[in-house]
């Protein structure tokens, strides 16, 4: 008898001791398992250096907007709760019509810098019910060859990361600093390339992080082009994820023959 009482008691002890305290890594897994992924597309350029008569993103890849395709790989990633689309407030020429049947809210919040459009976007993804611990995923519109796979690619790096990661290509070419002194393009000396890489998007962060970094940087007065230059600057290390060159930035006028190419097959 006495046998029965103290293997029920073992047994008890061993489930209270098990029952987790609310800062053990326990509670840590399953919020990470629960923490929602968001992601917010700033779209609130004018695209000077495209040279287009209207903001690139709006410009036509075949029958279909730029934006189109951007937001179609972004629809395809059903892990994702909500996809938020920043445009100006002075946008003319975004017509939901034609994104029908692409999953995303927008929200006419952009600023005028890529930082306060970001900064607003988080704003409203808030106001939409995203928690500061859940994930957002920062994507430029201006990137039209990103694919379902590559965001899931970031995604599956950086879930379990303590600070979270960006996309970006391992510089690829001989690396030349010009000489400052020489009016006309001439090389000063090349650069050792050695650890070099090119920033790309998505870019993902917890979005309380994100928000703190990039308030910060602001108030500094520090001008970031990307949402990983805000966390360094506070000492974060945010992970590399290697990307692929299809998810180029449509930046000079030149760029739009490859997006077809890319999007639609076409030769150059
Ligand atoms: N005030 C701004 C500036 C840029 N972007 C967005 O940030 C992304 C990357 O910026 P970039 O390529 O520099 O776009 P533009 O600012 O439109 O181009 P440019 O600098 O040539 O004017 C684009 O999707 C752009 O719409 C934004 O939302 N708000
Ligand atoms: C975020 C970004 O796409 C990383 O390359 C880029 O910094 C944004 O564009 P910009 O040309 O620097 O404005």
């Amino acid at each position: 008898m006495q046998g029965i009482h103290d293997a029920a008691h073992r047994i008890k002890r061993n489930i209270i001791e098990f029952a987790p305290s609310p800062d053990s890594s326990f509670f840590r897994v399953n919020a990470r398992q629960n923490d929602r992924l968001f992601a917010l597309i700033p779209c609130a350029g004018v695209g000077a250096r495209a040279g287009a008569n209207m903001p690139k993103q709006y410009r036509a890849i075949g029958d279909r907007a730029l934006l189109h395709y951007t937001l179609a790989a972004f629809d395809a990633c059903d892990e994702l709760a909500q996809t938020l689309v920043v445009l100006s407030p002075d946008d003319a020429l975004f017509d939901a019509a034609q994104f029908s049947g692409l999953r995303f809210t927008s929200r006419r919040c952009g600023g005028a810098t890529r930082h306060e459009s970001v900064l607003n976007g988080l704003g409203a993804l808030a106001e939409l019910g995203a928690a500061d611990h859940d994930w957002v995923l920062v994507h430029d519109a201006a990137r039209p060859g990103v694919t379902p796979a590559l965001i899931r690619q970031l995604v599956e790096a950086v879930r379990d990361d303590e600070v979270g990661g960006i996309i970006a290509m391992p510089l690829a070419d001989t690396l030349k600093r010009a000489a400052h002194d020489l009016e006309s393009a001439r090389i000063g000396r090349t650069e050792p390339r050695d650890g070099l890489w090119l920033a790309q998007t998505p870019q993902m962060f917890r979005i309380g992080l994100l928000r703190h970094a990039l308030v910060e940087a602001q108030q500094a007065g520090f001008a970031v082009t990307d949402e990983a230059s805000a966390l360094e600057r506070l000492g974060h290390r945010p992970r590399l994820v290697t990307g692929t060159m299809r998810n180029f930035k449509v930046t000079y006028p030149e760029d739009f023959a490859m997006a077809e190419a890319i999007l639609l097959g076409r030769a150059i």
